[in-house]
Formats: C-alpha cells, structure tokens, sequence
C-alpha cells in the first residue's frame, strides 16, 4: 500500500465536506506531525507508514533466511517478479536442511531425494519449468505473502509437481537412476494429497443448480438485513455465521418474528405457516410482546458447544459456520462474514459452505474483498452468481484531530480500541478516573455470553455504563451503540512475537462499527465518527479509510478424516500426525487461489502433544482433536486436555471435577463466588479473571467433547452448570472493576432478560428424549463396542440431553463414540 501524504483539502475530497465535526465547531488547529517535541508523553512510537516501509525492507533483506527460520515473514515479491525470484532462489530451497529433512519424513530415500532436488534446481534454474507457468501455477510466487513458511511449500509442492509428471518419467528413472519405487511413492502420496476436484466432493450440491447471490458492501450498509429476509421468507433454510453469539441472535430473531420476510409489504401477505398455531407454542408471550407473531418461524440452533431445538422438525436452523449441515438440500441457506474464507485458521468452514452446500439459493454476506476468490471456486461448480453491492447506511466522518494523548478527552457514546488485556483494563482504569465515566469492556478472551452481557451495558442508556473499551472483538457480531471508535493504537502483537500494523481490512471493519444503522436515539444526527488517541497515528488511520479494498489472495482449505486417512495411508507407517499435516500443506495439488489453513503449520509442536497424549485415538478422532477449539497458545486448555486426555486411559468416563477442580483456576472461582456472596471487595480482581477466562474455555472443551464423544465425556450437565457459575462470576467481577458502577443492574436486566428467560421455555423438555435414548441404546452399544462397554464397567454412561435430542432428530450419527460432525 503506497503512503497517501493527504492534504486537508484531498481528505476534504475523500470523506465529504463534513468530515470534521470539531472543524465546524473550533477553528482548525495545525496538525502536529512526529518530532522528538511533540513526542506524545506514552514514549516514542512510530509513525505507522514509515514503520511499515522499514519492516517491507528489513524482510527483503532476509529473503535468503526465510526457509529455516518460521519467525522471519517472507519477502513482499512485487507483481511479474515471481518468476525471477522463483528461479534465483531455488537452490537455496534445495539446500535448506528443513526442507531435506521433510522430503525423508515423506519417506523420499535420501540418496534419491539428493539426486531429485539437484536436478530440480538444474532445471528451474534453466527456465524449463518457467515455460509452463500454468502447470506449475508459478503466479502464487507473486501473491502478498505474509503467512509464514509459504514460499517453502510453493518450492516443495512445485518439486513434487515437476517429479511426478509424465514427461519427467524416463529422465528420472533412466537418466537420473531414481528408484522406481521412489516415484511411485511420490506419485501415491500426490494422489492421496490431490484437492483439483474439490468441487466434486459434494455431489449432493452438485446435483443442483444452484443461485449464488452475494450481499456486499462496507460494514453497516444492510448486507445481512437483506440475505435474512430471504431467509424467512424461504419454505426451510440455514443461517451460518462466525460465531454462537451470532447464531444465538439470528436463531432468537426468528423465533420471535422480528425478522419481516421478503415479500412481507405485499398486501396479499398474510403470515407465516405457524401464525394459525402460534397461541399453542410455548413462547407464545414472547412472541407477542417481543416480536410480530406474522413473522415468526421455527428455527433451531446448532453450534459447536449448544444444541436448541424448538421442535423437532423446524423448518429452519441457525448455526456456526462449522456446524452447517450438508445432509439437507435447503432452499435459502446464508453464509455471513464471507470474507472470512480467507481466515488463516477458519477459511476452509466459507469454502467448503460456496463449494458444496446444498442449497438452491445460497446468499453470501460480507466484504466486496471475497468477490474473486468466490468467483474463482464457482468456476468449478457450475452455479449462477448474482452480486448485489451496497452502500453505508450511514456517515462516517474522521475526525481532523486525536484525542491528543489524553483520556480526558474520551466522551460518553465512545468505544476505544485497543489490543492487549492489559491495556484495556489500564484504560478502563484511567478513563474512569479521569472522566468520572463508566466502562465496560469486550476482549477476544471473554467468553461470548460476557462479551453480549457488556454489550448490553453500554447499549443501555440507564445502565451507568458510558464508554466500551474493546479489543477487535467488537468488529464482528455486536449491535453496538457506538457513537465514536477511539484507536488507542494501530497495530497489535503478532502471534509469533513483536508489532504489526492493523491491515486496511481490520480498521474498515473497527472503524465501520461507529454510528450503526437504527441504533442511535431520535436526538442525534445519524453517523458516527473515529479518531485515535495520538496525533501520529492520524495518517495511517486516514491511509486506511481511503484506500479502496484490495481483494483476498486465496481462500482456505481444510482437511477432513478422510484426507487425513488416505494421507497417513501414502507416508511410510508410524508417520507422526504432524508430518501427514505437512504433507497435506506441501504435497497437495489444489485449484488456484486455494491454500491449507495456515494454522496448521503454525501448530506442527502442538500435534506431537496428540501422538504422545492420543496414542490410544483413531483417525476420526485425532483428526477432531486436531480440529477442537483449543487455544494451543493458551497453556490452562492445553492442560485441561491433557487432564481429559489422561483421564480418559484411567477410567470410564472424563470426570470435569476430578480433572478442573484442584486447579489454581478453580480455586480462582471459588474465591470470587465468596466474595461476591459475602459482598466483599475482589484482590487482584485481574489474576481472578485471567483465571476464570482460562477455566471457561477448558469447560467449553469439555462441552464440545461432549457433543462428540458423549459417552466418554458424559458429564455434559456439571460442565453446563459450571460453564454457568463462571459466567456469573465473571459478569460480577468486572462489574466489580468498576466501582460506584450499578452492581445490582446485571442481576435484573428487566425486558432482555424476561426474553432469554421465555427463549429457554421453548427448547423441549427431557422426558420425551430419554424414551428415544432408551430405545437407541440396543444400537449404540453394537456400534460403540469398547467405549460403552469401559462405560458400563465404570458408571451408567450418561448422554447429554441435548446430545440425546439431536440423535433422535437424526442430526448427529453416533458412531464409535464419536459424531460424524466435523
Ligand atoms: N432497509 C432497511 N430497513 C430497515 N433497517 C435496515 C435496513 N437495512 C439495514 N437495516 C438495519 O441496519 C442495521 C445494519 O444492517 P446489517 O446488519 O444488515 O448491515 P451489514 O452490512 O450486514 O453490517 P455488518 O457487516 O456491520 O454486520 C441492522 O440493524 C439492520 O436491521
């Protein structure tokens, strides 16, 4: 991205001539630029444009590094390069010791492996694979490469392209002298890895000829309010968002009817299919005092760690991306947040939803960025696509001044940002005390529950709460009433250690959550404004706002067991679990503008933890402990599941309380539970929470293991009950954070929490589930063999009820003590 050095006139040009609210109200003052002078008192920090034009240097310069070392990003290769940088640079590639070492663990024998990656270099360096740019895809060489080790892969799937193609046979085996059980375990392997026709894995979809109608546009602009209507207005359907808490909105929203059907402004049009019963059902009040009752559907909701079933065979199913099912063919299923398909660790739920879900109308949401990359995989499927683009509902204005270091300047109505725990909780600390304003705060590490319950605090105007501090966790799934975006800083850790500038992407998405469409009181004018905390961060926010999208390199690619198994199958026996993930990243052939996840290679340490603590797994179930929400960097739900892991080779059954409650994070809990009942003050409120947040996400572990092994982690109800009193702690304790804040306005949220309350109502009760859980045991225990019987020798295996319910619906297959879900 090149500097824009913006005049005030040309920002004037860009953002309208009302971007400035204080230019109306004071004269300008003159912009201070970096200098040791006007040095904001936090300490130096750099200005964002130069500092991004030196680190561009600094990873040129280590081009020649970039092979061995995962720490050092690769180089920025500029467009029509690539083809000389591939050349120039292979034999370094061929020499890496890393990448000699991973070709033996493909079981490549060395002294082949030696021959075949001399003559490689030969022959790249003579431009004869140059000559075949399309074969080879040599034009990924040029793509924007920020993701670690991907100039290896190229290097290493290109060698294996280049080794196993026909026309090299005679060479290799006759000129060369390669074994020819050496390329035939090559070729294996490449088969096993080979994702060309990924389109041709779901044939249920390509059975249909499917509409493809993308919804996209700037944040705020309507995108997901138009695909929604579709959606109720559709016979049956499927929601499919990036979060639960999305999928908990969407799934409420239709319930109660506050979703208008497509169509609904037609006179003719008289209600849904439920309206004639609606008095029968069970959130029949809420409907009626929450939502329309013509609107109102039956929706289900599915994500990874809840099951809601209002009856079962609703017509429709709210769910995490994850979780979307590929059984049914439905008419309208939406897919929001579509530019997640590029997501390093996510990206391949949005790709195989484009590819192969079901549905005769598919709507994507979200930015005009995942255009090509979605047009490229369609290309494979056949389908019509439909783009709809939109405009922002409402302004948004940059402000011609930072709040000039100082948080007295921070106003009501205001969310600032910023990237750290720490930081957002010194930040709270300093607003509150200089501003007599009060905080609430939203964290990626806040469960999703907390993270709704804060949002509802400074969305309501009568709850004492002012201001949000946030991280940019409030980029995504939040209504939120924000009437200015604050950036404490531009850029954020990066997962391997040290700075990196927010991309244009994430301070569009940050910054586009001020002045929501419908969500400002009838005295303000619509919009909303955003600023940073320090002068020097202006020009790279006002950069940001006025570049235009750049669109996604690639979308992203899962593996599944069935990969992992034919894979493990190709590698020489004993292969460990990381070595058959590398073989899918360096060996696969895959379409154009695809890629693995990234966080698989990230992972390669974390996957030994599974051979050494998962000994006793199959595929199926190694593949889904690979594929568990486990923060591999967060050291409590590491532990957590070794705990499970280990007690799950002692006895029957993973007991949650033998194995979290003599942790120092339980102790956490139980701490803030006295406190809170005895109405003390919290020490070290911090240290409680960081230790609660950890204790949650190995609860929601257990949780997730529950809907997928329920016999084995059986106790679905204490980790539920738990799950619920760490939430409660946690929504007290931040509360205490905030003294003089109302404490008590939690425990009494008056109409949202009525609503919650009647939502819960309608989920079925248990009764009826046993009766199926007794009648399917006969089943279960032929196809569970081992795991029942160790179940039975230790306690009566119990199901969780949502797990029994989702049985009898037929939605999971319970099979070796394991779903079939992914
Ligand atoms: N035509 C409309 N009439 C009434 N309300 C609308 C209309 N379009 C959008 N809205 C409302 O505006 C708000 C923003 O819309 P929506 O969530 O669809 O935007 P979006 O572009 O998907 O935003 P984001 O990407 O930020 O999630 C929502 O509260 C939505 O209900």
């Amino acid at each position: 991205m090149k500097p824009l050095n913006l005049c005030t006139g040309c920002r004037r040009s860009i953002f309208g001539t009302a971007w400035s609210r204080r230019a109306f109200s004071s004269t300008p003052r003159v912009r201070q630029h970096a200098s040791t002078e006007t040095r904001p008192p936090r300490g130096p920090r750099p200005n964002m444009t130069q500092w991004i034009a030196q680190r561009r240097l600094q990873n040129a310069r280590v081009a020649g590094a970039i092979f061995s070392d995962p720490h050092i990003a690769p180089p920025v290769i500029k467009e029509g390069e690539g083809v000389a940088y591939f050349e120039e640079h292979v034999e370094e590639w061929t020499k890496d010791p890393k990448a000699k070492q991973l070709l033996l663990d493909f079981g490549i024998l060395e002294k082949d492996r030696d021959m075949l990656l001399e003559a490689y270099a030969k022959a790249v360096g003579s431009k004869e694979l140059s000559k075949e740019p399309e074969l080879y895809q040599l034009d990924r060489f040029s793509e924007q490469h920020f993701h670690r080790f991907n100039i290896s892969v190229l290097y290493c799937n290109i060698f294996f392209t280049w080794a196993t193609h026909p026309s090299q046979r005679t060479f290799l085996l006759e000129s060369l002298g390669v074994e020819p059980s050496t390329l035939a375990h090559m070729e294996k392997l490449v088969e096993a890895t080979d994702r060309t026709y990924m389109a041709e894995e779901h044939p249920v979809a390509r059975c249909l000829h499917r509409k493809v109608i993308m919804h996209v546009g700037p944040t705020n602009s309507g995108k997901t309010y138009h695909a929604l209507r579709a959606l109720a207005a559709a016979s049956n359907g499927v929601y499919a968002g990036p979060l639960r808490l999305l999928a908990h909105e969407i799934w409420e929203r239709l319930n109660l009817g506050q979703i208008a059907p497509k169509g609904a402004e037609d006179p003719s049009f008289t209600g849904t299919d439920i309206t004639d019963c609606i008095d029968s059902l069970p959130h029949a009040a809420a409907i009626k005092k929450f939502g329309n009752p013509k609107y109102a559907r039956l929706c289900n909701m599915k994500t990874g760690e809840e099951q809601k079933y209002v009856t079962q065979d609703a017509p429709l199913l709210s769910c995490t991306v994850e979780m979307m099912p590929y059984n049914y063919v439905y008419d309208v299923a939406v897919v929001d947040e579509i530019q997640m398909i590029s997501d390093t660790q996510r990206g391949g739920a949005w790709t195989s939803a484009v590819v192969g879900m079901p549905a005769k109308e598919l709507h994507l949401c979200g930015e005009e960025t995942a255009v090509p990359v979605v047009e490229n995989l369609l290309k494979g499927t056949g389908d019509e696509l439909v783009i709809n683009r939109y405009e922002r509902l409402t302004p948004l204005k940059v402000e011609e001044n930072s709040l000039e270091g100082s948080w007295a300047n921070v106003q009501k109505g205001d969310c600032v940002v910023a990237f750290s725990r720490g930081a957002i909780f010194g930040i709270k600390k300093k607003i509150e005390a200089e501003t007599g304003l009060r905080c609430a705060v939203i964290y990626g590490r806040l469960p999703p529950e907390i993270r709704s319950e804060q949002a509802a605090l400074f969305n309501d105007p009568d709850s004492g709460y002012d201001v949000l501090v946030g991280s940019d966790a409030i980029g995504m799934g939040l209504n939120l009433k924000i009437r200015r975006v604050v950036f404490d800083a531009l850029s954020k850790m990066r997962s391997g250690g040290g700075l990196e500038p927010l991309s244009v992407s994430q301070v569009k998405q940050i910054a586009g959550r001020a002045g929501r469409f419908g969500m400002q009181s009838a005295d303000e004018a619509p919009g909303g404004f955003v600023t940073c905390l320090h002068d020097i961060d202006m020009d790279y926010l006002f950069e940001c706002l006025a570049t235009p999208f750049s669109s996604l390199d690639f979308a992203r690619i899962r593996f599944d067991t069935d990969s992992f198994t034919k894979v493990s199958q190709a590698l020489p026996e004993g292969a460990t679990t990381a070595t058959i993930i590398q073989a899918h990243q360096y060996v696969s052939a895959l379409p154009p503008k695809l890629r693995y996840h990234d966080q698989e290679l990230a992972n390669l340490p974390v996957y030994d933890f599974i051979d050494e603590f998962g000994g006793k797994l199959n595929m199926a179930e190694k593949v889904m402990h690979i594929v568990a929400p486990v923060s591999w960097r967060d050291p409590t739900t590491v532990d957590a599941l070794k705990r499970f892991m280990k007690d799950s080779w002692t006895r029957s059954y993973v007991d949650i309380g033998a194995c979290l409650k003599s942790t120092a994070f339980y102790d956490s809990l139980v701490t803030v539970e006295r406190a809170r009942e005895a109405g003390h003050a919290l020490r070290n409120p911090s240290i409680l929470l960081s230790n609660m947040e950890g204790l949650h996400k190995a609860v929601i572990l257990y949780i997730w293991m529950s809907f997928r092994m329920p016999v084995l982690y059986s106790q679905y109800d204490v980790a539920a009950d738990l799950k619920e009193r760490l939430e409660r702690a946690l929504q007290w304790s931040l509360e205490k954070l905030s003294d003089g804040a109302k404490a008590e306005h939690a425990s009494n949220r008056g109409d949202r929490h009525q609503m919650a309350r009647a939502l819960k109502d309608i989920v079925e009760g248990r009764a009826e589930w046993a009766k199926v859980i007794e009648q399917r045991k006969g089943a279960w225990t032929a196809s569970t063999g081992a795991d029942v019987g160790r179940a039975d020798r230790g306690s009566r295996p119990y199901i969780p009820a949502t797990t029994k319910l989702a049985v009898k619906l037929g939605a999971l297959t319970v099979k070796g003590g394991t779903s079939s879900e992914p």
